[in-house]
């Protein structure tokens, strides 16, 4: 196995991230929900978005969405190396975590799988600078201080990128996503379990349009 250069932590995924700023944050029960989810998504034109591992459906669901083309698909809450396994699989292309762990962020990178640490405070982002990578999740955004935070923590990190998640929704994300330090802005208002639960994919898809709609005009 060999390792990955750091600077292919996210080619890719920050291409696709970077074009759709928006990345739906999913949680759920049943896999069978995965395939009509992954064509509301992308009704709504949304591209990219993670699956995570809360729930037990997280790899059955990856692997149900990895089958549509038009959506690039990653894990989240990983919190273990053996998780970056099963999502990989399962079909995952990137991988998300809610904190900074060193050795699933070194599991990512033998394996190959661009990775995006979760870093609440200087001193991680630091961590993940030094493993080599140059994006983050700023996780949980609002709670944290929001973008006032981002703005103070962007000054000295100039060549790190953040994809706030936590507290973001229609109502905030363009104040996020005018900052240039900010990537994409992550979250489940689009994706709500009730909505989910119920089948509601028209709701979902013109909540994603919105946010698309949105995060064009930022
Ligand atoms: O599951 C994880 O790994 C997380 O890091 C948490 C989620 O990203 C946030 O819970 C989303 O926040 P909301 O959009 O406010 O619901």
């Amino acid at each position: 196995m060999t390792a990955v250069h750091p600077s292919e932590q996210s080619a890719d995924v920050s291409e696709t991230l970077a074009k759709g700023r928006i990345l739906p944050v999913v949680v759920l029960d049943d896999a069978r929900a995965a395939a009509p989810l992954a064509a509301a998504l992308t009704a709504g034109g949304l591209r990219s978005v993670e699956v995570t591992f809360r729930t037990d459906a997280a790899a059955d669901a990856i692997r149900a969405m990895s089958e549509d083309p038009q959506l690039f698909v990653g894990a989240g809450t990983v919190l273990t190396p053996g998780q970056v396994d099963e999502a990989v699989a399962a079909g995952a292309r990137f991988i998300v975590c809610p904190g900074f762990s060193p050795r699933v962020v070194a599991h990512c990178q033998q394996v190959g799988v661009p990775v995006f640490p979760g870093a609440a405070t200087a001193t991680e982002i630091q961590m993940a600078i030094d493993a080599g990578l140059d994006t983050v999740k700023f996780f949980p955004a609002e709670q944290l201080g929001g973008v006032a935070m981002i703005k103070a923590l962007a000054a000295p990190f100039r060549s790190v990128r953040f994809i706030p998640t936590g507290g973001v929704n229609t109502g905030n994300l363009r104040d996020y996503l005018a900052l240039p330090a900010v990537l994409a802005v992550g979250g489940t208002w689009m994706v709500a379990p009730s909505l989910l639960a119920e089948g509601r994919w028209d709701e979902v898809t013109t909540l994603t349009a919105a946010a698309v709609n949105a995060a064009r005009e930022s």
